[in-house]
């Protein structure tokens, strides 16, 4: 996660101080949108963003507390999503805690770049592992993002696609990667106090693999060869190929059907949001979703 900082007063600290309202502003326009006090599951991703989306929830909570006593239980996708929700005063549950056959009302998160057809690059934060657990696990998966975050393909500004990987294969995916044309992947590596990788809450290391920018399946009805060949790939074709190396427990592109089509379908979920809101630099939402069943 990349933060930009500027002396007090500084046009630096302007843009930063702008950035971070477009994120709140995205935030409760999600919450508006996507939560009420009738819920009872609610998953809670990582990132600088969401932490607007939990004092969001927290202020709809202040102005309209469940009824009876009722708690609503707010599921992490790690140590730090867990402190935010315990540091405003909710009610954290495990993952691994959730009684079976129960769906997620929703699941808010934030993104490092989601394009027309709401796939996603998520794991900016080394956290994506858990957070495709949740988004999966819920009814509606909804992301919450500033404007440098919405483009209509993905690796236009974000430049690589995070993927967690074994710690011990770690080289051999970095060689496969190469062979499906990733230009130079590298591991994360901690760059302040502590040297070596970055491990994820699950003790896995991190790849950043660049590519092309990423053809949508629209790009592929109008005739663009999605496949690999000469390192152009499609989102799906990608993810997937990604995905099938050995060593890779999850990749950072949160792709295909989205819940309401999973559930129209009789499954249960979608790792792609149903809905994605992005603040913008002139104080407006932005907001890309998909079709709610009838
Ligand atoms: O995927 C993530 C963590 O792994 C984050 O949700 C993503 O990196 C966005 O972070 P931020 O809200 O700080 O921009």
């Amino acid at each position: 996660m990349s933060v930009t900082t500027g002396a007090p007063g500084s046009s630096a600290a302007a843009a930063v101080d702008m950035i971070e309202q477009a994120k709140r502003k995205a935030a409760y326009r999600a919450v508006a949108d996507h939560f009420n006090s009738e819920m009872q599951f609610v998953g809670i991703g990582s990132g600088s963003t969401i932490i607007y989306g939990v004092e969001a929830i927290k202020d709809c909570l202040a102005k309209n507390p469940p009824k009876n006593g009722r708690y609503i239980f707010f599921v992490p996708t790690g140590f730090q999503s867990r402190k935010v929700i315990e540091q405003a005063g909710l009610m954290p549950m495990g993952f691994d805690s959730l009684p079976e056959n129960v769906m997620l009302d929703v699941a808010f998160d934030g993104a490092d770049e989601v394009d027309d057809d709401l796939n996603c690059i998520k794991g900016g934060g080394a956290c994506l592992f858990q957070e495709k657990l949740v988004a999966t696990r819920a009814k509606k998966f909804v992301c919450i993002a500033d404007y440098r975050k919405n483009q209509t393909r993905l690796i236009t500004k974000w430049p690589s696609i995070p993927i967690e990987v074994a710690p011990i294969a770690h080289a051999t995916v970095m060689r496969q990667l190469k062979l499906i044309g990733s230009i130079e992947p590298v591991l994360r590596e901690h760059t302040l106090a502590k040297t070596g990788p970055v491990q994820t809450d699950q003790g896995f290391y991190i790849i950043d693999a660049p590519f092309k920018p990423l053809l949508t399946l629209d790009d592929v009805k109008n005739g663009k060869d999605g496949s690999g060949k000469d390192g152009q790939w499609e989102v799906t074709a990608l993810a997937h190929k990604i995905k099938s190396i050995s060593g890779v427990l999850e990749v950072g592109l949160f792709f295909g059907p989205n819940g309401y089509e999973v559930q129209a379908a009789g499954g249960q979920g979608g790792q792609k949001p149903v809905a994605a809101y992005f603040g913008n630099e002139d104080g407006s939402v932005s907001v890309k979703q998909a079709q709610p069943p009838k």
